[in-house]
């Protein structure tokens, strides 16, 4: 199945977007896949943090694809969902599309994973979600 899209996700605003440069990119120029986890980390770790209201620790990466390579000077837009939620844990779903030769409008569905972040409390320990706080939630998330 083609990865390639006609538009980004209609009526979803990005956590992130960023586009990597050359130091970015592994020997064969292409970026380096751990650069692509730690931004799909950071991303994924805006819903979750929001959902817990403080700080949070990423335990798990429950499963990464790497679907199509990402290029140097691609225009990164990260999409991250909560799938599930726990106690204390939360669980995203990140997804990220390549706009590449930007005038050419090329989008390509590069990665898709899924994390699960613990909500931890000053000593680092797991702490129960607070309930879920609808203004909070729809305050960090703005129409498009
Ligand atoms: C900010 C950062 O992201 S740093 C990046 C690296 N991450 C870290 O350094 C975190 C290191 N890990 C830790 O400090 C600890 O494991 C903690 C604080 C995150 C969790 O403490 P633990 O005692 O291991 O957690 P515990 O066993 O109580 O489980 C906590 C939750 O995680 C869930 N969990 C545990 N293991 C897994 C797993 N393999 N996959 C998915 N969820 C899991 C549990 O089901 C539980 O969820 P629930 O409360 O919603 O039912």
């Amino acid at each position: 199945m083609s990865s390639t899209v006609s538009q980004l996700p209609p009526g979803k605003a990005p956590q992130l977007r960023v586009m990597p440069m050359p130091s970015d990119a592994n020997v064969y120029g292409d970026v380096f896949g751990g650069w692509i986890m730690a931004q799909v980390d950071i991303a994924g770790s805006l819903p979750a943090t929001r959902r817990a209201n403080g700080r949070v620790a990423t335990i798990a990466v429950n499963s990464f694809l790497f679907k199509n390579p990402v290029f140097v000077g691609d225009l990164l837009s990260f999409y991250a969902d909560i799938v599930k939620v726990g106690n204390t844990s939360i669980t995203v779903n990140v997804e990220v599309y390549a706009e590449r030769n930007r005038l050419q409008t090329e989008i390509v569905k590069v990665t898709e994973a899924t994390l699960t972040y613990v909500a931890t409390d000053e000593n680092r320990k797991p702490r129960p979600l607070p309930p879920l706080d609808p203004v909070r939630e729809a305050g960090a998330s703005p129409a498009i």
